[in-house]
């Protein structure tokens, strides 16, 4: 596949923060930042973080509502200008280069893109990924160049967050604490409403039906004898939600396997490049949105670029299977 066009997200919900509107939100995550138990996976800071976010600025509160209220055609919210370190802190440490690097500090960063995803439902994490942290990190680790994980550098397939968990999340929130210097990395965003009108009635027909199979990472262990045959689009035939990951995602006929062809270019030509910028969340509806990333060229000397990245899942009783009690992580 080519490599996304640089080109800027017009068109997406933006939300962009005023002067006090920052302020507001690191007053808030300040707080957070200084508070006991100092870590972000304990269920106490998870607690605080929940009240204090109903502290964010209203206008964020009634954006982040709406677009879970329904999501719009992009399936994406960009939330800019928001703190990612205190005023007159020491800034950001180097980016990180070791893989499966995660953030248990809660750190100003981390407080703000738990408190807007915990805005939108629950905090979760998946035990076999990121050791299970909440907020994770997202970097290029040396040595896993060519992996199709957020680790890597070569393009990043789009593909629905974990999907081939039944509990997959709702919201994948990526928070930009430093951009690529380069300039080159780009997360790729499309979205399943632009992408159906594009597609053949007959590949439309075939996406719907459960004729595609998705496999589990390594990471996560032998769980491919439980993956079931599913479609690719569901739910509403009007308005279809979307599953698929195209590194992870395999077609179980040829006339399956076209289709996935097909909806691949399709969702290559309509989708949105996000160059993040620090301060820069991405929130993608992970029924209706697919996302990835361009390649580019870290350096790997704690300059690269580095994000957090937060789900949010919408039920928490619907995680409660997977979960142990009072916890948000899930097995
Ligand atoms: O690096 C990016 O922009 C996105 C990576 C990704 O897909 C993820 O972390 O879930
Ligand atoms: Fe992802």
């Amino acid at each position: 596949m080519p490599q996304p066009a640089t080109m800027t997200a017009v068109g997406t919900t933006a939300c962009n923060l005023t002067v006090a509107e920052r302020r507001q939100t690191g007053d808030v995550a300040l707080r957070l930042a200084g508070q006991l138990p100092a870590s972000t996976d304990d269920a106490k800071w998870i607690e605080a973080v929940r009240d204090a976010s109903c502290s964010l600025p209203p206008r964020l509160l009634a954006q982040l509502r709406a677009f879970r209220h329904d999501a719009g055609p992009d399936g994406a919210l960009l939330v800019r200008n928001l703190p990612v370190a205190a005023p007159h802190g020491p800034g950001l440490p180097r980016t990180p280069t070791v893989a499966g690097s995660v953030e248990h500090t809660p750190t100003v960063a981390a407080a703000v893109v738990t408190a807007v995803m915990s805005q939108l439902g629950e905090v979760i994490a998946y035990r076999n990924e990121k050791s299970g942290a909440l907020v994770q990190n997202v970097v290029p680790v040396p040595g896993s160049e060519t992996s199709q994980s957020n680790a890597g550098s070569v393009l990043l397939e789009m593909h629905t967050e974990n999907a081939f968990h039944d509990s997959r999340p709702d919201y994948v929130g990526l928070l930009c604490l430093r951009e690529d210097p380069t300039g080159d990395a780009r997360l790729t965003v499309s979205s399943v409403r632009k992408a159906v009108p594009l597609l053949r009635p007959k590949t439309r027909a075939v996406l719907s039906e459960n004729r595609f199979l998705t496999v589990a990472p390594p990471s996560f262990g032998d769980q491919e004898d439980a993956a079931l045959p599913h479609a690719v689009l569901r739910g509403s035939a009007e308005d279809p939600d979307v599953l698929v990951d195209f590194s992870a995602t395999h077609p179980l006929d040829d006339g399956a396997r076209a289709a996935l062809a097909e909806l691949r270019q399709v969702f290559f030509d309509v989708h949105q490049a996000y160059a993040l910028r620090v301060g820069d969340l991405a929130v993608v509806d992970n029924r209706l949105a697919v996302h990835g990333r361009t390649s580019f060229a870290p350096r790997f000397d704690g300059t690269d670029r580095w994000l957090h990245r937060v789900y949010a899942s919408l039920d928490n009783r619907r995680s409660r299977p997977y979960r142990a009690e009072g916890t948000a992580v899930l097995g």
